[in-house]
This record gives C-alpha cells, sequence and structure tokens, in this order.
C-alpha cells in the first residue's frame, strides 16, 4: 500500500484489490453504527454483503460514496485513492456509482432518454439530445440496453415499467457511466422470483468487468449470486462476524444465532 494517496482521478487496480476497508468507526450521538469494520473486494470481485437490521450496511455504503464521513478508519479506492479525504462528486467521478433500494428513474422520460441522462453525467441536464450522442455513445447504450433486458423498452415511458424492469434501468443508468466499482442496496426488494432470478443472471455478467458490492436480504439470491466459490460477508454490530463462502457462512453459529434463526 502507498503511503501517499490521491484525492482525485482514477484508482489504480495494481494490486488486484478494489476497495479496501480498515478499522472503520462510525458513531452517531453516541451510538456505534461501525465499529472497526474491515473487509477487501477485489477487482471483478462479486461480493455479497448481509447482516441483521441496524448491522451497518447502508452506513458502510455511505462512507464508501462520501455520504457518512467515519470518525476513524481507511478507505481506499485502488491502491492510490483515498475516499476519506475525497468529496461525495470525486468519489462518483473516480468510478463508484451506487443504487438505493427505491428506483429513482425519470418516469415521463422514455428508457432511451433515461440513458442519455445518466451518460451525459448530470441527472438535470433535462435537455441531453439523442442527435449529440456520437456513434460510440450510441453503441454503448444499445449495449446497456441489452445488459439490463431492456431492448424492447427501449422507446416506452419509464413510468410504464414493472418494477423489476425499473431496478433494471436504474442500473442501466449506473452501467452508461461505466463505473468500476457498483454498489447495490437491496436491488431485488419487492421483484417477482423471475425478476429476482433475471436480476442475478444481470449481475453475474457484470463480475469481471466491475466490481461488486450487494447488500440484500434475499437468501436464496445471496445464495444463487454467491455459489460455491464466491465470498460472502455478514455484518453485525458495525463490523464482520464471519465472512467465507455461502456454505460456511449460513453454517456459521453467529449467524445463525444472530441473523438467520434456528
Ligand atoms: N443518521 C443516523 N443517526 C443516528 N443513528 C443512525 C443514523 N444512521 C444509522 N443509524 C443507526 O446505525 C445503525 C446501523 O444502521 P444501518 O442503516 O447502517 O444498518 P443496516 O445494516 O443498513 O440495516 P437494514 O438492514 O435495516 O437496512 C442502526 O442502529 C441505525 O439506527
Amino acid at each position: 500500500m502507498l503511503t501517499q494517496h490521491a484525492t482525485s482521478g482514477e484508482p489504480i487496480f495494481n494490486q488486484g484489490v478494489a476497495l479496501y476497508v480498515e478499522d472503520l468507526k462510525v458513531s452517531f450521538d453516541g451510538f456505534q453504527a461501525l465499529g472497526g469494520l474491515s473487509f477487501t473486494v477485489g477487482v471483478g470481485e462479486l461480493r455479497c454483503i448481509i447482516g441483521p437490521n441496524g448491522a451497518g450496511k447502508t452506513t458502510m455504503m455511505d462512507c464508501l460514496t462520501g455520504k457518512t464521513r467515519p470518525d476513524s478508519g481507511r478507505i481506499y479506492f485502488g491502491s492510490n485513492l483515498d475516499l476519506r479525504r475525497m468529496s461525495e462528486t470525486n468519489i462518483a467521478r473516480s468510478g463508484i456509482g451506487r443504487k438505493f433500494q427505491k428506483p429513482t428513474v425519470f418516469e415521463a422520460l422514455t428508457v432511451y432518454e433515461n440513458l442519455e441522462l445518466a451518460l451525459a453525467g448530470d441527472r438535470r441536464a433535462r435537455f441531453a439530445m439523442r442527435a449529440r450522442l456520437s456513434a460510440d455513445q450510441r453503441q454503448r447504450l444499445d449495449e446497456v440496453l441489452a445488459t439490463v433486458h431492456l431492448k424492447d423498452e427501449r422507446d416506452r415511458t419509464a413510468g410504464l415499467l414493472s418494477h423489476g424492469q425499473k431496478q433494471w434501468l436504474e442500473i442501466g443508468m449506473l452501467l452508461a457511466q461505466d463505473p468500476k466499482l457498483l454498489l447495490l442496496d437491496e436491488p431485488v426488494a419487492g421483484m417477482t422470483d423471475e425478476e429476482t432470478e433475471r436480476t442475478a443472471e444481470l449481475f453475474l455478467s457484470l463480475e469481471g468487468k466491475h466490481s461488486l458490492v450487494v447488500v440484500e436480504h434475499d437468501m436464496s439470491f445471496v445464495g444463487t449470486l454467491a455459489g460455491q466459490h464466491r465470498t460472502v460477508t455478514c455484518l453485525h454490530q458495525g463490523k464482520v462476524l464471519a465472512e467465507g463462502t455461502m456454505a460456511a457462512v449460513q453454517s456459521d453459529e453467529q449467524v445463525i444465532e444472530v441473523y438467520l434463526g434456528r
């Protein structure tokens, strides 16, 4: 790890680590939401984070995006960027995209127009016109449409999409900006079983091209994502309680005690 870290620019992934979190602590009015959280996510890794309500998952995501400032600890993106010293804007520009639980697409615009806005980078820019896109950009959006299963809905008003399709559109809006790290907060909440399955396929198809951190309570979805080999991290009281394969975490006595139940 370098001793001098930058506060803007692109992450350098020369050590195979996309995200490095060490001993992160956050308190709200004396209540400790994160109590020494440490974990790393590899470049191109798909990592699921689970844990009971109040475990600190959202607070952790808020620290990664600069929304919440930790009291102490370290967060590095790549080997060079010190996220604790970066503004929310610079963190987003460096390639960290976050999707919140509730979709926030522009309902009155078409699917394609939503993607155009995302590509423009500034979601307030309501005048991003199709004609202004370069051939490369149009190709990129076509690829995104295919990736998020919305090719046939391209000219549909976003407000008319199903809940699952709106979630995919929002993921597409993130992908339009080609983030290196995607943070996804309860992405399948409220989805039908079929939509959930397709979302798992989508995330698995993104593995390797992006690093993904998925916070989710739906254990069957987490099981599909984790398969036999990927790492799952279980948080409890603002710390890592257990980390390992799905099978290992699911059979961990402490995880059963505080989260999965008997
Ligand atoms: N702004 C805040 N002010 C005070 N307490 C907060 C604040 N944000 C979070 N907390 C508390 O910190 C703890 C961790 O909350 P957090 O939302 O990070 O948990 P979580 O793991 O995301 O839970 P859930 O699964 O319910 O979303 C909770 O006890 C919560 O009440």
